[in-house]
């Protein structure tokens, strides 16, 4: 292997406390909210199909006139109490807002730009209500943080001239100004969200990135960074050129999930995931498929199945209301998790061979495996195949645990759990296995 200097600094899982927090929520909420919600995804009565926060990158978009939108946000139905308790009945453990999108607005009043919300119509601090009211709801705060900035003059893509590299600096020290502004400012936050570093000026700052991360880790200890803050000796994100996991948790499940234990490289990982097929920030005319609470909570349910998180985003409108589709799926995901959330919760992946029917979770807390059914065979037979020398002591429905479900061997390690018919199961359920060791 190479010998990095600013590669991976741990092989494997962080083991301290917080981060077996971070690995125990299950379900997160991603907030993305700047000016770009005031556009809708639409520029002079034309619609933008692209991703509506990078709207300002539209050919169609006059560059100043999105510049000058931020004179207009003034969101007066702005209730960060209420966002946060909609979040609490969703079953959402964590909350990661974007405090600045690639657009460089910044949702706080920032010392090292006017580009900020103090320079608004709304005049306040968006950020620090939002810290105060998730905390009150016992949600953690994570920040997600854009170091890719266009309203930054000494941004750049890459480094080609003496004079770019002289901004470059200027660049870097602003940002790092407001990575240290933002810890001060919001020191209950349990970690950083990065997004934008893949151009190439910033994959050469491999030792500007370490220093910096080193930096906020003293700030905070035990702050949680993913893999898409710092580039490697060699310019490598997410893993280091020997292969090795940057940072915490992996990042790279963007609006996808893996498939198998194998992907996730038995690292920690989150999937963020959009509603509609590409929209983050609020898109007033989604088009193409928008996904169900089904296909949600199956979401939610895979990536806890292979020891993730799974993160749903919000797209709150110019003026601060959350849209009727996302708080009907808030709704819908919270009357699963109300009913189910033992499967989700300090649960991950269990070594037991997948099965047609659905996902396997375990309890990191008690040991006790979960199986989250979302195809009903129609003989009502459940297939298990355990680990070897796995004894199953006791099979019942999560929701009624006085029905004892009697397992029928069909060959060494492998059952048919029978699920009674008469139910009419109308949405995924969860069948509880205890289970012993013949060792
Ligand atoms: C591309 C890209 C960005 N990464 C997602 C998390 C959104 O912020 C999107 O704009």
């Amino acid at each position: 292997s190479l010998t990095l200097e600013y590669g991976a600094h741990r092989i494997g899982k962080r083991t301290d406390q917080m981060m077996e927090t971070w690995r125990n929520y299950g379900l997160g909420q991603f907030i993305h909210w700047g000016v770009y919600a005031l556009t809708g995804g639409h520029w002079d009565g034309e619609y933008y199909s692209g991703a509506a926060e990078w709207i300002r990158s539209w050919d169609k978009m006059p560059k100043d006139a999105y510049d000058q939108l931020y004179k207009s946000f003034d969101p007066k139905n702005y209730e960060p109490k209420a966002w946060a308790k909609q979040a609490k009945e969703m079953g959402a453990k964590y909350m990661i807002i974007t405090t600045k999108h690639h657009d460089g607005f910044s949702l706080w009043p920032s010392k090292y730009t006017d580009y900020d919300v103090t320079n608004s119509p709304y005049g306040n601090d968006i950020i620090g209500p939002l810290v105060e009211a998730y905390d009150a709801e016992g949600i953690d705060v994570y920040l997600y943080f854009s170091v890719m900035d266009w309203s930054q003059p000494g941004y750049r893509v890459s480094l080609e001239t003496e004079e770019d590299r002289t901004a470059y600096e200027d660049f870097k020290a602003f940002t790092r100004n407001q990575l240290i502004e933002l810890l001060e400012l919001y020191p209950s936050a349990k970690g950083l969200w990065f997004d934008g570093t893949w151009d190439e000026a910033w994959k050469e700052q491999a030792v500007f990135a370490d220093e910096l991360e080193k930096e906020m880790r003293a700030m905070i200890p035990g702050l949680i960074i993913g893999s898409r803050f710092r580039p490697d000796d060699y310019g490598n994100r997410h893993f280091d050129s020997n292969g090795d996991l940057m940072g915490d948790y992996e990042q790279g499940w963007e609006r996808k999930l893996p498939n198998t234990y194998e992907d996730t490289k038995g690292n920690d990982w989150d999937a963020v995931m959009t509603v509609p097929e590409n929209q983050w920030g609020y898109h007033s005319d989604w088009r193409g498929h928008v996904k169900s609470s089904y296909e949600l909570i199956e979401m939610l349910v895979k990536s806890v199945s292979l020891d993730g998180n799974f993160v749903l985003n919000f797209g709150p409108d110019g003026q601060g209301n959350i849209r009727s589709e996302e708080a009907k799926l808030a709704k819908e995901i919270g009357d699963w998790m109300k009913v189910n959330q033992k499967a989700i919760y300090s649960c991950g992946y269990l070594n037991w061979q997948k099965q047609d029917w659905g996902y396997y979770t375990q309890s990191r807390e008690d040991g006790k495996i979960y199986m989250v059914v979302f195809n009903q065979p129609l003989d009502g037979k459940l297939r298990v195949k355990t680990a070897d020398k796995v004894i199953l002591d006791k099979v019942y429905p999560l929701e009624n645990p006085g029905m004892i479900l009697t397992p029928e061997l069909i060959q060494k390690n492998e059952y048919f759990i029978p699920v009674i018919m008469d139910q009419k199961w109308t949405s995924p359920y969860v069948i509880v296995v205890e289970s012993s060791s013949t060792d």
